[in-house]
């Protein structure tokens, strides 16, 4: 679905600061890709590069990240560079930038928030039938119909990023990028909202990118993993093997520092997914 061909990504128009340094990566259809990697070693950088989102003064020096989707409405095939997917934001690829904590505008209500990020086919029919879906969607999200009338700051921490999960996922997006969805959250919060994510991703096949830390998280929930380090990609493949065989110093030492458990690894942190 998405092509990353040796993309080197930075910042500045005069200087050019390097983040992301000949990277090349596949993101395929249905599957729940991991990327971790140290603070600053340019996980959100590539994010960023792979959404297209190129307002934060982001460029892509050389390489190519090229989008491939079909879309479910006409069957037609798009297939562009990143620079060009701001069209297909929210409806084919939609985004859960790190900090969304303030993503939320704390001046709208939740109704209004989603509706206003919805594409213009899904606004037609009447406003009451409409909030009558959303209301049904957040209600898989455990969230009752009265949190579209709350202001962000009326609701707790799990509830606002439960809402930002459910505005990325209410249009069956293809490509769902979440970026430290649940950093900021305790535990028993972060593993309700990432099965949440896992349970959808099941159900709408579409794929999932999740940019987290915690190596415990990708190793119960990512079917794939990328271990970045200081810019550049070194270890992918599928989680299991990465973590059965790891090959990069910084992949080992990242594996040993998990937390054990009566001497065992304790990555069973989520319970059992399916
Ligand atoms: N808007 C920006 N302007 C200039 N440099 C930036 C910008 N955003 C990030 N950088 C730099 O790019 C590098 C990679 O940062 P990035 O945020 O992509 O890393 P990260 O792996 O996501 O880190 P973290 O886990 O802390 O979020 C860092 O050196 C950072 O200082």
């Amino acid at each position: 679905m998405i092509e990353v061909d040796n993309v080197t990504v930075g910042y500045g128009s005069a200087g050019f600061i390097k983040a992301v340094d000949g990277v090349s990566l596949t993101i395929n259809d249905n599957e729940i890709l991991g990327i971790a990697g140290e603070s600053g070693s340019g996980k959100s950088t590539l994010m960023r590069a792979i959404y297209g989102d190129f307002s934060t003064g982001l460029r892509i020096q050389s390489g190519t990240v090229t989008g491939r989707f079909t879309d479910p409405r006409s069957g037609k095939v798009i297939e562009a560079p990143s620079s060009r997917f701001a069209p297909l934001w929210w409806d084919q690829i939609s985004y859960i930038p790190q900090g969304s904590m303030s993503v939320l505008n704390p001046l709208m209500k939740i109704e209004a928030q989603v509706v206003d990020g919805l594409p213009k086919r899904e606004r037609q029919g009447s406003r009451g039938e409409l909030r009558a879906r959303i209301a049904a969607f957040l209600a898989g999200f455990g969230l009752e119909e009265n949190v579209l009338d709350a202001y962000p700051h009326q609701l707790s921490g799990g509830m606002r990023q439960r809402v930002l999960v459910a505005i990325a996922a209410f249009v069956n997006p293809r490509l769902i990028l979440a970026d430290e969805p649940t950093t900021a959250l305790d535990v028993v919060v972060q593993k309700k909202i990432l099965l949440m994510m896992v349970e959808i991703q099941r159900r709408q096949r579409n794929c999932l990118v999740l940019v987290s830390h915690d190596l415990g998280v990708h190793y119960q929930i990512t079917d794939r993993l990328v271990i970045m380090y200081q810019g550049r990609i070194v270890e992918q493949g599928p989680t299991a093997d990465i973590f059965a065989n790891p090959q990069h110093d910084y992949t080992k030492n990242l594996i040993a520092s998990l937390p054990r458990l009566h001497g065992k690894r304790a990555v069973e942190t989520l319970g059992a997914v399916s």
